[in-house]
């Protein structure tokens, strides 16, 4: 379960946009030459006057910033952005635009405004946030999300949600890491990356224990009569945006084997130093499970990219 944060909804608001015109396999960006996100490539947007709609407010500034008329424009995400030291949130409504004419006007505050690939997006010249939520803008999933920002290039907390209409439903897996000190073990054959794929499905009326004693055995080959349970994560995947939508609910179990009177590696195993091995590109996963403590986390990936992680202590 994603917890979306509240503290800050009794700040006051400045209404922005922000909409990005496709084409084919192509979106068209502008370097922002003066105000906020100087210097970086960004879509078309600003803030809203007193008297006009979100949606006038987002048209008139692709038409300031870039010459264009949009015509079809579709509203996909909401983004509230904070800033440490500052009680105002600006509130942005990202659109996307897929219909348009006119020509492409430079202008001082964008230039210059150019064509890129989607593959070939300058992700290390944007704003920071633009990695985690531009894949729903291209999938058109809807959402609405958080940064705190400390200052133009650092986020300290992000929030990202799937707004969606359709039931999700529930898979529940077991994992089992098998630890000692600072290393756990890894299969020879397995990528580092992917360690974290090997889960096991639960079967109906199976326990989690049984599954996680189960688990061991077959691909450890340990037997020991418990292992303790550390965490409960809840990974929701964009790829499957679809009806219904799927929700894994992954138990992680940590058997620590330095507490075990006998254990014999089997050599299919190699020992990995828990700060080399990584769990897709959340590097704080492996380190909080191996302290031991128990927690929850939520992770949104998209393909093996973690776009949003939260934990929370149990
Ligand atoms: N992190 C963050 N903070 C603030 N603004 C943004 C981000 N990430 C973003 O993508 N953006 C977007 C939102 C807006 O489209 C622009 C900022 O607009 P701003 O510079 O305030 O508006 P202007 O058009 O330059 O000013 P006016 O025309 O409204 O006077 O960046």
């Amino acid at each position: 379960m994603l917890y979306y944060p509240t503290y800050f909804e009794c700040y006051p608001r400045k209404l922005m946009t922000l909409t990005f015109i496709i084409q084919n396999d192509e979106v068209l960006l502008g370097m922002k030459n003066r105000g906020m996100g100087k210097g970086k490539w960004n879509g078309f947007g600003g803030k809203k006057e007193p008297n006009e709609s979100i949606f006038d407010a987002a048209k008139r500034e692709v038409k300031e910033e870039c010459g264009l008329d949009a015509i079809s424009m579709k509203k996909i995400g909401f983004i509230d952005f904070e800033y440490v030291g500052s009680n105002e949130i600006l509130e942005g409504h990202i659109y996307l635009c897929d219909k348009f004419k006119g020509h492409i006007v430079e202008s001082d505050e964008m230039a210059p405004i150019k064509w890129f690939k989607i593959n070939q997006f300058p992700l290390d010249n944007m704003w920071v946030d633009h990695k985690l939520w531009f894949p729903m803008v291209l999938k058109q999933i809807p959402f609405k999300a958080h940064f705190k920002y400390l200052d133009d290039d650092t986020i300290v907390d992000s929030t990202i949600k799937l707004l969606r209409i359709f039931k999700k439903t529930k898979e529940i897996w077991v994992n089992v890491i098998v630890k000692k000190d600072n290393k756990i073990l890894i299969s020879n054959n397995l990528e580092e990356s992917k360690i974290f794929k090997r889960h096991q499905y639960v079967k109906k009326g199976e326990s989690l224990e049984n599954a996680a004693l189960s688990y061991l055995k077959s691909n450890y080959e340990i037997t020991t009569e418990e292992v303790p349970k550390i965490a409960v994560i809840n990974v929701e995947l964009t790829d499957n945006y679809s009806i219904p939508s799927i929700i894994q609910e992954i138990h992680m179990f940590v058997m620590d084997v330095s507490k075990l009177k006998k254990f014999t590696q089997s050599n299919d195993y190699r020992w990995t130093n828990i700060n080399n091995a990584q769990f897709f590109a959340d590097k704080k996963f492996l380190s909080t499970l191996c302290k031991m403590k128990p927690f929850k986390a939520y992770f949104l990936m998209d393909n093996d990219d973690v776009l949003c992680s939260k934990y929370y202590n149990n």
